[in-house]
């Protein structure tokens, strides 16, 4: 789609006003709605394929989230509501628990605006850095508990091991001024899809052979090689 492609549409005397306010050019605040609405869509995606792969591997997370729904009332009827799923903490650690495993956005880079430096080794302004959440997500320095393996209760109860981890050993969202707009709203909707959809399927493991876990690069993110069962509830 290019700049020609919305030249009719009703929203482009709204878009020539905002570029005025906010003082971008009209190609300027287009490439920034495209990205805004790429940045939305691929990610969330991607981590709910992961979540699925996670659940086909970890039926009993299935089976806690299930329990989780059936304590506090919530069925395949149920209208979800914001006040209904702030009560399912369990959920929220499962959220947390995908977004350190999953492997969405591997890294991220960096220019530093001034010289520094970091455990002895020197960087000058201008140097690019690359930010690996992926491997602190996954660095044992970092997590008491066994950080390959999918174990939301390590953030859940009174025993929650991780639950007060180095505050940049997770990091999906990325970190300072050009972290992720979208944060709030990509746990939201994380939360609401699993709680959806866990009110009415189950996830089963498709076999080592083809729900093999290992990623690769589709787009900007980092999608699961899988291949699970779904059964209706
Ligand atoms: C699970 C879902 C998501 C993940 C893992 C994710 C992750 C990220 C990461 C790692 C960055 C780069 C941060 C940095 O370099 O410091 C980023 C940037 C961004 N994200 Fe997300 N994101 C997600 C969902 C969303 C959603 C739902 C939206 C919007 C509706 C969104 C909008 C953006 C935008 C606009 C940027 C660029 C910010 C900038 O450059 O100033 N993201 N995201």
């Amino acid at each position: 789609m290019n700049l020609q492609g919305i030249s009719d549409l009703s929203f482009s005397k709204a878009l020539v006003s905002s570029c005025i306010v906010i003082g971008l050019s009209r190609e300027e605040l287009f490439q920034e709605i495209l990205s805004i609405i790429e940045a939305g869509t691929d990610p969330p995606a991607t981590a709910i394929s992961w979540w699925i792969y996670y659940m086909s591997k970890y039926p009993v997370v299935q089976e806690k989230i299930k329990q989780e729904l059936m304590a506090n009332g919530i069925t395949k009827e149920t209208y979800l509501t914001n006040e209904l799923l702030e009560k399912l903490q369990y959920v929220d650690c499962v959220v947390k628990e995908l977004l350190r495993h999953a492997p969405i956005f591997s890294s991220t880079m960096k220019t530093l605006k001034q010289n520094d430096e970091i455990d002895g080794i020197k960087l000058a302004k201008g140097d690019t850095v690359l930010v690996a959440y992926y491997n602190m997500h996954k660095d044992k320095r970092y997590w008491k508990l066994d950080p390959i393996q999918f174990i939301p209760e390590r953030f859940f109860g009174l025993d929650a091991k991780d639950k007060d981890h180095h505050r940049y050993a997770l990091n999906t969202f990325g970190g300072g001024p050009r972290q992720c707009m979208g944060q709030d709203l990509a746990r939201l909707l994380l939360k609401t899809m699993i709680t959806r959809l866990m009110q009415h399927f189950t996830f089963v493991d498709g076999g080592p052979e083809k729900n093999t876990g290992r990623h690769f690069q589709l787009g900007e993110t980092m999608k699961p090689d899988m291949a699970v069962y779904i059964y209706c509830d």
